[in-house]
């Protein structure tokens, strides 16, 4: 079985069920960036030993939370001597609009991953776009380069749509399957 490990920050918990649903799909480690943007003793290790690592931060005015980006920028340690080069990355944001530029954080993961020298594993999911198409449906947001998904902002964590659960899952899934074929 392959090594996945989700890292990930949420404010305010809508982050943290995706995270959930994404590391149940992929059988992943799930490992919180705290509210000071550090990680758990053991996360380094548990990065550096990963073969899949699956990146997720909430959007905030447009970007990635600057707690997921301290731990980014903590990440360059590891670009020095380029020790996630060659592992399979995957991205994921969950924002409050339906569009809310949930790419830019997006583009910012894949950038992140980029500069880490590794694959980058996209949605892989059809979108839903039809008449017929329901917030309970697989991929109603329409995400193609990573997992995007919609909280508006006076719904708790607990109201989250049951279609971006599922689409999680089958993202998570969607990775270690990814992760599993590399052998
Ligand atoms: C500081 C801040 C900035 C936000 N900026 C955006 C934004 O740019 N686009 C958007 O759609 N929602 C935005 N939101 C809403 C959050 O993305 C949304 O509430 C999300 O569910 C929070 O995830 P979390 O509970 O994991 O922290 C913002 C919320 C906060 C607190």
């Amino acid at each position: 079985m392959a090594d996945i490990v989700v890292v990930f920050h949420s404010g305010y918990g809508h982050t943290q069920r995706i995270a959930q649903a994404v590391a149940d799909g992929a059988e992943a480690h799930l490992l919180a960036i705290d509210a000071d943007g550090n990680l758990p003793a053991h996360g380094w290790e548990l990065l550096a030993a990963a073969d899949a690592i699956i990146m997720g931060s909430p959007t905030y005015m447009g970007g990635p939370s600057w707690q997921f980006k301290k731990f980014a920028d903590a990440s360059s340690k590891v670009w020095f001597v380029q020790g996630w080069k060659d592992k399979l990355f995957a991205g994921f944001s969950n924002s409050a609009a339906m569009n809310g530029d949930k790419d830019a954080t997006l583009t910012y993961l894949w950038h992140l991953a980029m500069q880490h020298g590794g694959l980058w594993v996209s949605l892989g999911l059809m979108p839903s776009n039809n008449k017929a198409a329901t917030r309970d449906s697989i991929n109603y947001v329409g995400g193609y380069n990573g997992l995007l998904t919609t909280s508006p902002t006076d719904a708790s964590p607990a109201e989250m749509a049951r279609g971006d659960f599922d689409t999680a899952r089958a993202f998570g899934e969607r990775v270690a399957e990814v992760a599993r074929s590399r052998g």
